[in-house]
């Protein structure tokens, strides 16, 4: 479906996140509304889990019950629609083969961005062992474009290798693009995009010495969500969505005693 108008004229479009929520606000659904807000699309949002966290970690999660994720999705995609829909923590694996199904009920050419969330950058785990199977064998197929960093490529591949290597695996699992992240790299983030058509592209940015880098990932799926949703293709969506992160790393600022958030509204505060 294209994108509908706003008063303004200006082009909108809806995107759902299915996701849990970071209390401290600088990841998960919070990050995910606040980007696609940048982006000026309607954002909206099915909860999976709710986590005590801030910028020291996360000092603990709660799933939410399966029927209240279920009805979440369908009260959107019902009335309202969706122009594309990005998932992030899903928690249990229970809640993951039930994201899968709910996905594949979605109207054909509905993007799917699966960022394959599995720990946040304390290396505090965010998903049940037994999701990852879910994860690898259910998600990934109804995929348009995953969005793994370093270590959940290996994970979820289940080997380690080049870029090239981990996507070759990953994209039997049936997603139509790879996109490896390499914030976790040494040196200049490079981010690496696979197509199942063969395609490969790179997207290059100087790496902001700032330790202020909370909710990247979140940030980074749902930039190529609305981009998506707007109807970009995934090359181009990718590439406005890496504009878009390095920006607001660069412009992350102190929150807590540890690890602040990136700022979801750098380009506007020139403006402010
Ligand atoms: N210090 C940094 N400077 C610029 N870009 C970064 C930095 N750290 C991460 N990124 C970018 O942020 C996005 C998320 O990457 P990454 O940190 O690998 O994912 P995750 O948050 O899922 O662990 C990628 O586009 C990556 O290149
Ligand atoms: C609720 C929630 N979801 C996802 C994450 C991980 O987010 P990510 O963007 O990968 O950022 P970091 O945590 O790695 O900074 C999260 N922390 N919380």
């Amino acid at each position: 479906m294209s994108p509908s108008a706003t008063p303004l004229g200006l082009p909108t479009a809806r995107v759902l996140t299915i996701a849990g929520s970071d209390s401290g606000g600088g990841a998960g659904i919070q990050a995910d509304l606040k980007t696609m807000l940048a982006f000026g699309v309607h954002g909206m949002s099915a909860l999976t889990a709710v986590t005590a966290q801030n910028s020291l970690g996360v000092q603990g999660w709660w799933p939410l019950p399966e029927e209240a994720v279920r009805a979440q999705v369908r009260s959107v995609v019902d009335d309202i629609g969706v122009d594309a829909v990005k998932t992030g923590m899903l928690g249990t694996a229970g809640t993951t083969r039930l994201v899968a199904a709910l996905l594949g009920e979605l109207p054909s050419g509905v993007p799917v961005v699966v960022d394959p969330v599995c720990a946040s950058k304390h290396g505090d785990p965010l998903i049940d062992d037994d999701a990852v199977d879910a994860l690898r064998g259910e998600l990934l197929r109804v995929a348009t474009v995953i969005t793994p960093n370093l270590p959940e490529a290996e994970l979820l591949a289940g080997r380690s290798g080049t870029p090239a290597e981990l996507a070759e695996t990953l994209l039997a699992h049936g997603p139509a693009w790879v996109l490896i992240k390499g914030g976790h790299a040494e040196g200049d983030p490079v981010d690496h995009l696979f197509g199942a058509d063969g395609t490969v592209a790179e997207f290059a940015a100087a790496r902001s010495d700032n330790r202020h880098s909370h909710g990247t990932g979140c940030t980074l799926a749902s930039a190529i969500a609305s981009r998506l949703g707007l109807g970009d293709d995934v090359v181009g969506a990718v590439g406005a969505a890496k504009t878009y992160i390095s920006g607001a790393v660069a412009a992350g600022f102190p929150l807590g005693a540890g690890i602040g958030p990136t700022d979801h509204l750098w380009r506007l505060r020139a403006h402010l």
